[in-house]
């Protein structure tokens, strides 16, 4: 986890107390209390208030932008934009105020202007970070050569076992479109027993999502393109009939109580 030093910065900030903020520590990286429950239904990807507002748990991804090629199949040879954090995680995170409740810096200098710079700065600082590993998913479902079953299996349990928390396992997609993917139903399966990490699937539709669910998913995504020709190659229907494909995902999902999180798509 101390690789998000690195984008977040601080390092760089002048005589800063980071101890203070118990920032990096293990709980920090953890997903919140409403994040585990199942109670909630939630998609990841919200703002918060500019009154940093903690009533929304989630903020868009601040980090900076992953240019990937990839061949599909059906013509969706793809330039894509998508908020990222290192090659397989995803970062979702959250503003608050309160999370450093006294605000009382360490700064040396007599300079008010960088004391308040910084705290302006720290005070934008997510309350929490949390990260989704997708390789299994994102990463293998662009493999020329299919990976085995076995082999996804096994680095989905040495991803858990490594301590992260979120994996993005498979996709319950269509296999004509992500072949690398077919197995998706086996590798849940496989991993059902898995404990300590949770694993959401991608679910293009409501089919893909009762089967997500029929294997055993916890967790799904659902994924829209901000641009009309993307969400034709990639999901083969325009981005208003996503959104009601979406729709009847969310629907389906919040009456099982199982999370949703959304994935925005940007393309060049
Ligand atoms: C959305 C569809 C299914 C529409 O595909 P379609 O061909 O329009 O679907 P359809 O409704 O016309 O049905 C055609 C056939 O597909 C079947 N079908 C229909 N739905 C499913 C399903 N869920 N699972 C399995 N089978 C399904 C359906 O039953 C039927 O079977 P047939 O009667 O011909 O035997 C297709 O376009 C698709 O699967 N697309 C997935 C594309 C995909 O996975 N892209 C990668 C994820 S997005 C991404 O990687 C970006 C992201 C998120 O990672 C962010 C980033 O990295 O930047």
């Amino acid at each position: 986890m101390s690789s998000l030093e690195e984008p977040l910065g601080l390092d760089n900030f002048p005589s800063i107390d980071i101890d203070r903020l118990q920032r990096f520590s293990s709980s920090a990286c953890r997903p919140m209390p409403d994040d585990m429950g199942m109670g909630n239904f939630w998609i990841e990807g919200r703002s918060c208030s500019s009154s940093n507002s903690c009533d929304e748990e989630y903020t868009r991804d601040t980090f900076p932008w992953r240019r990937q090629t990839r061949d599909g199949s059906q013509g969706s040879s793809l330039n894509r934009k998508m908020s990222s954090f290192g090659r397989n995680h995803r970062v979702f995170g959250s503003v608050c105020d309160s999370y450093m409740p006294n605000q009382q810096y360490n700064t040396h200098g007599s300079e008010n202007g960088i004391r308040d710079l910084t705290n302006k700065v720290l005070r934008g600082i997510p309350k929490f970070v949390k990260i989704v590993e997708v390789g299994p998913r994102d990463g293998l479902q662009n493999e020329k050569n299919m990976v085995p079953t076995a082999v996804k299996i096994e680095l989905i349990q040495r991803l858990a076992s490594s301590g992260l928390s979120v994996v993005e396992a498979t996709s319950f997609v269509s296999p004509k479109w992500v072949p690398q993917l077919a197995d998706a139903k086996d590798v849940m399966e496989a991993i059902r027993n898995v404990e300590g990490t949770r694993f959401p699937v991608l679910t293009p539709n409501l089919k893909g999502f009762e089967a997500a669910i029929a294997a055993g998913a916890k967790e799904v995504a659902v994924f829209a393109s901000a641009s009309e020709s993307f969400s034709k190659s990639n999901i083969n229907c325009s981005i208003e009939d996503s959104l009601t494909r979406y729709c009847t995902v969310t629907l389906a999902a919040k009456k099982l109580s199982i999370p949703v999180r959304g994935y925005v798509l940007w393309l060049v």
